[in-house]
């Protein structure tokens, strides 16, 4: 019998056979595709449409190069199924590997000795560049004396793939985990598309890698469906996004968009600071309706009567008349900017007919001497009079979402009509001038938006737009011209372009709004309205009320993953239970999943931070460490006064073992920072510049400036112990929560190797 390795290496060379075949006829296709002349308009749409489609072909294709088969399942009848990250078969349309999200591949990630769902083994195939370096079995029949037989009980699959992958120094960036991916895991990422899934789970647990494999698994499964509208992954800062941000390129999907909050409105910046307690009030539920009495308070209705000039001719615009107008243009249930012009019609015919009035009343007493045709001429004055249009953008003016937070933000008599339910403290924590924008601003632009409709704004991108498709189908057309002029036949004739089409490249353009040459992330971009397939929200816990109606609006169809963890919750406006969180806007129509294994934090590091998590909420459970390393967290009493230094030594001690955070309190940050300088391998943050990031060795420097810096203090710090994967030092007077833990080690003593034990 051939030694598996080999056998292994064998299948291997196939796949990469068939792989680097399919890649040379998706090439070769796109290729013919490119230079084949067509003068057909819809072939020509359809034609941009497959190179679309090759494109996005050859991207998964290329993708699955490292890596390409990681696990093979033999059955009970002898079948065997290689499993990689794509599929692929063989010129008979046989299987020769199947792609991990398939149903087929399942059983890799769930069987287990006790449910073996007819796999009697489980092999895991490491691999590297195109050759095999390891396999390993697990043998998953009922005769668990075998050797290599897996445990029942212990709940992990591929345990010694799993510690390599766990024990392996960060790289900066998060991984694939398409190898190692954890029953319970495979479980959420498979879960029904339909309805909101909430994912709660401890530090570590896998609900980042576990989102973001959804996403993957999701286009996979229903891709006619996503494909169009694509998928939305919010993050908590661009850090975070940018240390996401190769794992589903990696797995071959690019129909995803990943932003923060911040950026969801479009062509805005919003990184101005401002202070937590400004960000609360901005994030609670009320503003809605203070947005909307903002609005309703700029259709003002004068208490007095107010004159207005028309060519020497004083009118009298009495508060009943703009009373009735105002009603009426409300009644018609527009947006403010929509309803405007109709306002606006009513107040010029009562401005005209009293002009009217006024300018052909009969010397003698007799009838108006005006015809139609002069009141027309009359109320083309009214309506060209510069007074009149004051007078009408005072009454009920043009409003941009940022004008009106502008106007409200900087008028405290504004402020106290729209918010009368806000305390006098939160309107003072609004009250601010200028037009630069904080991230918590943005779902409070986004409400006004809805409530103001388009300023002209959205009529100019539309323009823009069309004028891109017109410049897009004017390339066309340039294309045909160049490269048509002789061999079709007279058949035809009907269905080629005349010279005259050729000229016309609009009516073109209006056929070719699908083949828009921006991808999917940047049209999505740039249209506030756009709504996606799917929406998927990591560290859920963090946003507030206002933030989730903005979510909301952009998912109208409720398909989204929520993951996060609410005994981190840091900002002050964010849930501190999914009901909590949730209930406002999306009542209870949302299902959960819990996931209770930690993947990252050795458990000597979990002893420590679990007896925080006791502090948070001391009916919560801390997640189980899936390993332990041997190496218990330190602590050093530095005096805050030479703190920096001291870090900065130790950063650079501790690079040797591979990234190194320093998470700190505000505070100390600047200082810090200045001590320890750039570097690659050091990152210095705070506690929300650390959310969802990991690094090999973390040193948490202040815990007690992180403690009483916010009312959530006890979550940051929980949030902060728990980002390493190896190593803890704590460096800084100790508060009471720590001071008593048994967990503590010397510096001295945790400088071996960390192990690769499972824990328990
Ligand atoms: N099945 C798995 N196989 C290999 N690695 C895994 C697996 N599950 C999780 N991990 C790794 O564990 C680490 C933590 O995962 P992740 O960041 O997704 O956790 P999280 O639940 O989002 O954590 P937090 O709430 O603390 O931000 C990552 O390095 C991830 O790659």
């Amino acid at each position: 019998m051939q030694n598996p390795v080999q056998d292994e290496q064998d299948h291997l060379a196939t796949f990469y056979a068939t792989l680097d075949r399919e890649r040379e006829r998706t090439d070769g296709r796109l290729r013919d595709e490119q230079v084949a002349g067509t003068r057909n308009r819809q072939a020509l749409h359809q034609r941009d449409g497959r190179i679309r489609d090759l494109n996005a072909r050859l991207a998964r294709l290329n993708a699955a190069e490292e890596g390409l088969c990681f696990g093979r399942l033999d059955d009970e009848a002898g079948e065997v199924l290689h499993i990689g990250r794509i599929g692929l078969h063989d010129d008979d349309y046989e299987p020769l590997l199947v792609d991990w999200r398939a149903p087929a591949a399942r059983p890799f990630y769930i069987a287990t000795a006790v449910e073996n769902h007819g796999v009697i083994r489980r092999r895991h195939i490491q691999t590297r560049l195109r050759k095999v370096v390891d396999i390993q079995d697990e043998q998953l029949d009922l005769d668990r004396t075998a050797p290599g037989a897996s445990q029942p009980g212990r709940g992990v699959v591929g345990e010694e793939i799993l510690l390599s992958a766990l024990n392996t120094k960060r790289t900066g960036t998060m991984e694939s985990i398409v190898r190692t991916i954890q029953a319970d895991q495979d479980r959420i990422i498979r879960s029904e598309l339909a309805g909101i899934l909430v994912v709660q789970g401890g530090p570590g647990t896998g609900k980042t890698a576990i989102a973001l494999h959804r996403a993957a698994f999701l286009l996979y499964t229903h891709r006619d469906q996503l494909e169009k509208r694509g998928i939305l992954v919010v993050g908590p800062n661009s850090t975070f996004l940018k240390y996401i941000g190769q794992v589903l390129p990696s797995l071959g999907e690019d129909g995803v968009r990943l932003v923060t909050v911040a950026e969801l409105y479009p062509d805005l910046i919003a990184t101005r600071p401002e202070s937590p307690e400004a960000a609360e009030v901005k994030g609670r539920a009320a503003m809605a309706n203070v947005i909307e009495k903002a609005v309703a308070d700029r259709q003002w209705l004068p208490a007095e009567p107010i004159e207005v000039t028309v060519d020497r001719t004083v009118l009298r615009l009495d508060s009943s008349v703009c009373g009735d107008a105002r009603a009426r243009a409300r009644a018609r249930g527009l947006t403010h900017n929509q309803a405007r012009p109709f306002f606006g019609k009513d107040i010029i015919d009562a401005l005209t007919c009293q002009y009217a009035d006024i300018i052909g009343a009969d010397p003698l007493g007799g009838e108006n001497l005006l015809d139609e045709y002069d009141l027309e001429e009359l109320r083309k004055e009214v309506v060209a009079e510069p007074a009149v249009k004051n007078l009408l953008q005072r009454l009920w003016p043009l409003l941009s979402p940022q004008d009106l937070l502008v106007d409200l933000y900087g008028d405290e008599e504004r402020l106290a009509t729209a918010a009368p339910q806000l305390s006098p403290l939160d309107r003072e924590h609004l009250l601010r001038y200028g037009d630069d924008w904080s991230p918590a601003d943005v779902p409070l632009l986004d409400e006004a938006a809805e409530l103001l409709g388009d300023d002209g704004r959205d009529a100019a991108r539309e323009r823009a737009d069309r004028a891109r498709a017109i410049a897009y189908a004017q390339g066309s057309l340039d294309v045909l011209t160049g490269s048509g002029s002789t061999d079709f036949d007279e058949d035809e004739e009907s269905e080629v372009l005349t010279a005259k089409d050729l000229l016309d490249a609009e009516s073109l353009a209006a056929r070719y709004e699908a083949d828009d040459d921006r991808t999917l992330a940047d049209r999505a971009a740039a249209d506030r309205r756009w709504t996606y397939g799917h929406v998927i929200v990591d560290e859920a816990q963090e946003l507030s009320p206002m933030a989730w109606r903005a979510i909301a609006r952009r998912c109208p169809l409720r398909s989204m993953t929520l993951v996060g963890d609410v005994a981190q919750t840091g900002a002050a406006g964010g849930g501190t239970s999914w009901q909590q969180a949730l209930v406002q806007t999306f009542g209870d129509r949302w299902r959960l999943a819990e996931l209770t294994m930690n993947y990252r934090t050795p458990a000597e590091v979990m002893d420590l931070a679990g007896h925080v998590l006791s502090e948070v909420d001391p009916a919560a459970k801390a997640p189980e460490s899936v390993r332990s390393t041997g190496v218990k967290p330190w602590h050093e009493e530095v005096p805050p006064a030479d703190q920096a230094q001291y870090v900065s030594k130790v950063a650079r001690e501790e690079v040797q073992h591979g990234q190194v955070g320093v998470i700190t309190s505000r505070s100390r940050l600047e200082l810090v920072q200045e001590a320890i300088g750039g570097g690659d391998d050091i990152t210095v943050l705070t506690v929300a510049g650390a959310k969802g990031l990991e690094f090999d060795s973390v040193l948490v420097v202040d815990p007690d400036g992180i403690l009483i810096e916010s009312p959530r203090g006890l979550r940051d710090l929980y949030v902060a112990l728990t980002r390493c994967t190896q190593r803890l030092g704590v460096i800084g007077p100790l508060p009471p929560v720590l001071r008593d833990a048994p967990a503590w080690d010397d510096r001295t003593a945790g400088t071996h190797q960390p192990g690769s034990d499972l824990a328990g």
